[in-house]
């Protein structure tokens, strides 16, 4: 069984954050673990507050795994200050972590800042040049590459940029800009674009954490870079598809689209 960590914040109402890494990860029947850095009171209509965990407590989370257990894939999510982003990578580059995933969470969709403003330049020098792929949607290559990007021209772009840094591979995503839903990666030499159809939906909660969870299963399986986001991206595609309202504002999707519709087994007395 493979082994899939996330480091990420809380989402109490379970959309996003740890919760929809789990979710994903026990989709792709991997086996989850969680360290959490966040503890966010949310739900469908937004962020009421955050209460970060000290980074003693983050730190001793993440030595009782790695001194353990094998890991074969770590997935970053929401990391709120600087501290805790450099505490995150000296030990990650401590215990020499592979197939890392980092998804530069920094604004929620309701607007909460979850990243502080102070902490971007932490993000990009400490944990960009020790991730394997690195998944900001237009919002966050914009601060990253300090750009305005309206077009595929200007992702590709500000994957190059990114790329500079120090990211292996760059994925930019393209759900918060108009027509399809076209995700670019730049591997370092040449650019792929995987597209989606665009959903009408509102019911959008998580879909970023839900893609990023969803590559690094799919490393953890052995599935190399292009093959893992193809699968992520047909992933995320369904589960958009398959999203639903749980209360007033935005839904989740649903992880679990594949397993429904399973007929039940009949009996006859
Ligand atoms: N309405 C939509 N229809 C289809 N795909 C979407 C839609 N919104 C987002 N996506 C896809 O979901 C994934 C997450 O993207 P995005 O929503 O931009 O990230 P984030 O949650 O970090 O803001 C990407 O693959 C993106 O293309
Ligand atoms: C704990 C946590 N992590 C990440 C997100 C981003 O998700 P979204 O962009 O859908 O609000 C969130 N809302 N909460």
């Amino acid at each position: 069984m493979k082994k899939v960590l996330t480091i990420a914040g809380s989402d109490s109402c379970g959309g996003a954050g740890i919760q929809a890494d789990l979710k994903t990860f026990s989709a792709h029947l991997v086996y989850g673990m969680s360290i959490i850095t966040s503890v966010t009171a949310q739900n469908t209509q937004g962020v009421i507050d955050a209460y970060d965990l000290p980074v003693e407590v983050i730190e001793k989370q993440i030595r009782a795994i790695f001194n353990d257990i094998n890991v074969d894939a770590v997935k970053i999510g929401m990391l709120s200050n600087s501290r805790i982003i450099s505490t995150v990578a000296d030990l990650l580059k401590f215990y020499r972590a592979k197939n890392i995933v980092l998804d530069p969470v920094m604004i929620s969709k309701s607007g909460f800042k979850l990243l502080k403003d102070d902490a971007i330049s932490s993000l990009i020098s400490n944990l960009i040049p020790i991730c394997t792929i690195i998944t900001p949607n237009i919002h966050e290559a914009n601060l990253i590459a300090q750009m305005d990007i309206k077009n595929i021209d200007d992702m590709k772009k500000a994957c190059r940029i990114i790329n500079d840094l120090g990211a292996r591979y760059v994925l930019i995503k393209g759900g918060h800009l108009n027509d399809d839903a076209i995700d670019v990666l730049f591997d370092g030499k040449g650019y792929y674009q995987f597209k989606g159809n665009r959903i009408k939906t509102k019911n959008t909660h998580g879909t970023g954490c839900t893609l990023s969870s969803a590559i690094a299963a799919n490393l953890a399986k052995g599935f190399d870079i292009v093959e893992s986001i193809s699968k992520s991206k047909n992933y995320i595609q369904n589960a958009i598809e398959n999203s639903f309202s749980i209360g007033l504002g935005v839904g989740p999707v649903d992880h679990f689209y594949e397993f429904r519709g399973v007929e039940v087994i009949k009996y006859e007395r």
